[in-house]
């Protein structure tokens, strides 16, 4: 189950919306197969791990470890039991069960009524870690949620005007090591949310430019649509979405898809229920303060990732205030960066 968690990560930021799995086919404790998720509507893992065997008449004797319970419905692919089944594999060890209203225990009783030997919930907890942004999404109905700023020693995430350029541009706290490192993160989540003084200050471009891989779909608040002119955000290179309560929006521009929702309502819930619908199951919210707080605020979030650099500013703008559990530090060279997760 180790090698399949370990393969399964290959899928990270390639499978989404479906879930990165593992899988790995054992005989006479030598493995025979392996394969992970292709890239999203492609073949699931245990259909590239049966492919992967040589010898096919080995299957009948041998074990199938699968991260995730094997699907039962007709998807994208045929599901994935019924070739199990097919192939007559006596032994299929599964690592957490499948919330997907489709599958739910469905995938397992397809293979024990097949006769198959199943064995449900083994390095369970590693499994449903590795699976966090399907599940969350599944369950929760709503994108697995990822908070991420930089703040400095004495709390501030920017300064005041006067330190900062007439052009709008990024005021760095963290190092450029920090700033590689939340590329990669960049490439692992379906989607990037910033709100409106982000983008009228910073001009980001929000896309990978550091690592490799694909660049998330850009989500902007923009209430009154006070980003006007050239700023990159509307540079059609990604999917952009923005949230607005003007109602014709896309009139103005029509490459880019506005979601006019009610600003007297909670807005991160508005968000949440349209992503949810729009089957993004993670996004990275970069801030600024007021919009990371609102998802705090709201309960809506589940990692908060925040650097430390090594400066100080006196005085500026205030760094959100979150209420998690401290899951891990780490030495980013200069910075600290400590991760919480709310639960
Ligand atoms: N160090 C770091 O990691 C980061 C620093 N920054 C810095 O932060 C600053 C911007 O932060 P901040 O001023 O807090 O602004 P934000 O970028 O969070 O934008 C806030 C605005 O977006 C809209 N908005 C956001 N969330 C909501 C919500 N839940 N409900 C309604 N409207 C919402 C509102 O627009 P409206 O007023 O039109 O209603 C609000 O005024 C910049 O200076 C930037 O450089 C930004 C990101 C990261
Ligand atoms: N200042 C600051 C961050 N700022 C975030 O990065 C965005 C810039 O993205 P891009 O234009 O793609 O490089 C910016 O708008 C803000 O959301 N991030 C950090 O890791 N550390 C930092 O010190
Ligand atoms: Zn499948």
């Amino acid at each position: 189950m180790k090698r399949a968690l370990q393969l399964a990560k290959n899928g990270l930021g390639v499978t989404a919306p479906n879930p990165m799995v593992g899988a790995v086919i054992v005989l006479n404790n030598r493995i025979i197969g392996e394969g992970y998720t292709s890239a999203y509507g492609g073949p699931h893992a245990e259909v590239n791990a049966i492919n992967s065997v040589k010898n096919k008449s080995d299957l009948i004797k041998a074990t199938l470890y699968v991260t995730l319970e094997p699907c039962s419905h007709y998807g994208k692919t045929p599901p994935c039991a019924d070739l199990i089944i097919k192939h007559n594999i006596p032994n299929v060890v599964i690592g957490t069960m499948d919330p997907h209203d489709k599958v739910k225990g469905k995938g397992i009783a397809r293979l024990k009524n097949a006769g198959c030997n199943v064995t449900i919930g083994f390095l369970e907890e590693a499994c449903l870690e590795h699976h966090k942004r399907f599940i969350t999404f599944q369950q929760k109905q709503r994108p697995y949620i990822i908070l991420k700023w930089a703040e400095t020693m004495d709390g501030f995430i920017a300064p005041l005007p006067p330190k900062r350029d007439e052009e709008p541009k990024p005021y760095w706290i963290s190092n450029t090591f920090s700033r590689q490192l939340v590329h990669k993160w960049r490439s692992e989540e379906q989607a990037i949310l910033v709100g409106t003084n982000t983008v009228l200050e910073d001009n980001p471009k929000l896309n990978v430019r550091d690592w490799t891989g694909k660049s998330p779909i850009r989500v902007i608040i923009d209430r009154n649509l006070k980003i006007q002119g050239n700023y990159h955000i509307y540079d059609k290179s990604v999917k952009t979405i923005i949230f607005t309560e003007v109602e014709d929006a896309s009139k103005q521009f029509a490459d880019i898809d506005f979601e006019t929702i009610d600003f007297s309502k909670n807005v991160p819930e508005q968000i949440c229920r349209t992503l949810h619908k729009k089957n993004i199951i993670s996004i990275l919210i970069e801030g600024g303060a007021q919009t990371l707080q609102s998802f705090i605020d709201s309960n809506l979030w589940d990692e908060a990732r925040i650097f430390t650099g090594q400066n100080t500013f006196g005085e500026g703008l205030k760094a959100p205030k979150s209420n998690g559990k401290l899951h891990e530090t780490l030495k980013i060279d200069s910075d600290l960066l400590n991760i919480y997760k709310n639960d």
